[in-house]
């Protein structure tokens, strides 16, 4: 992007570099420091989850049943997400172009990044991590409607011009990666990129922020930064909505969006040293 506000693959350019490289098998033997970092931050996530994060994000995690003191190989991740709603992982070495990612989605294969951040970016860091992709993501994609959703997201993007793909992409930011849903018991988190963070799970339920019921077409004109912990949320007010999103015509949204036009920023923009 040129614009002052990074875009998540310009951030990826800076990670390519940390991706462990798996065997023939697929098996990654990583370091201890990294199982450490993986430890620290299971120990550290799963006792923020209760009262925070949705009923349907807790019977995947349960079901995952992911390791807490070793990264977890892929393979184990793979027979649960295949049994449960057909999906597998893909290893990528961190952040990938929106051609793979939708294809990815199209075929239901989700990105993994094959590095983990570094003890230093334990609370919060720009580019998804193995911790962000399976600990954050995956046990949603347990959740068949929610599953549902991504795919066809997937074949939509598969299908969309480039600046829908940028459109597009804003649907997933602040539904898959930062989605908020009031349930019965309260306002609960179920986007990705909140639950990987321990400083964003707590930012994301505060005061702080901006929350906003979810409008497809308001998603889409939303403008985000990737660096920093999200100023708006949306809130669904059932996760069943988000699967109804998927019968409809969302690229009729699209169109909509462009002609109504983007949202203002509700941040600055991005210093330029962020996308160093
Ligand atoms: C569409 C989404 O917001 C983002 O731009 C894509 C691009 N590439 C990605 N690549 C990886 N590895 N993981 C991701 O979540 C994404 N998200
Ligand atoms: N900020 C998330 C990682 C993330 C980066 C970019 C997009 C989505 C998620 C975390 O710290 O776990
Ligand atoms: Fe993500």
């Amino acid at each position: 992007m040129t614009s002052s506000n990074p875009h998540l693959s310009d951030v990826a350019s800076k990670t390519g570099y940390r991706a462990r490289l798996p065997d023939e098998n697929g098996y990654i033997d990583w370091p201890e420091q990294d199982n450490a970092t993986w430890q620290t931050l299971m120990q550290r996530q799963l006792g923020m989850l209760e009262g925070r994060v949705c009923q349907e994000y807790l019977d995947g995690l349960e079901r995952l049943a992911l390791p807490e003191d070793r990264i977890p190989q892929l393979a184990d991740i793979d027979r649960v997400l295949q049994a449960a709603t057909g999906w597998q992982t893909a290893q990528v070495p961190a952040l990938i172009p929106f051609d793979t990612f939708f294809k990815l989605l199209a075929n239901r294969r989700f990105p993994v990044a094959t590095f983990i951040r570094t003890p230093e970016e334990l609370d919060y860091l720009k580019e998804p991590d193995i911790f962000h992709e399976i600990f954050g993501h995956c046990p949603m994609l347990t959740n068949p409607a929610f599953a549902e959703f991504t795919a066809t997201y997937g074949r939509l993007g598969l299908e969309a011009e480039p600046k829908q793909r940028v459109y597009l992409a804003r649907l997933y930011w602040m539904t898959v990666e930062f989605g908020l849903v009031d349930t019965p018991a309260g306002r609960r988190i179920y986007g990705g990129g909140i639950i990987s963070s321990p400083k964003e799970t707590l930012h994301a339920l505060s005061d702080t922020p901006e929350h906003l019921p979810f409008d497809p077409i308001e998603a889409l004109r939303t403008p985000y930064r990737i660096d920093i912990l999200q100023p708006l949320y949306y809130v669904l007010d059932d996760l069943t909505t988000l699967h109804d999103l998927s019968q409809q015509d969302i690229m009729a949204m699209v169109h909509r969006a462009m002609e109504l036009g983007l949202h203002e920023p509700r941040f600055e923009p991005a210093p330029k040293a962020a996308k160093a």
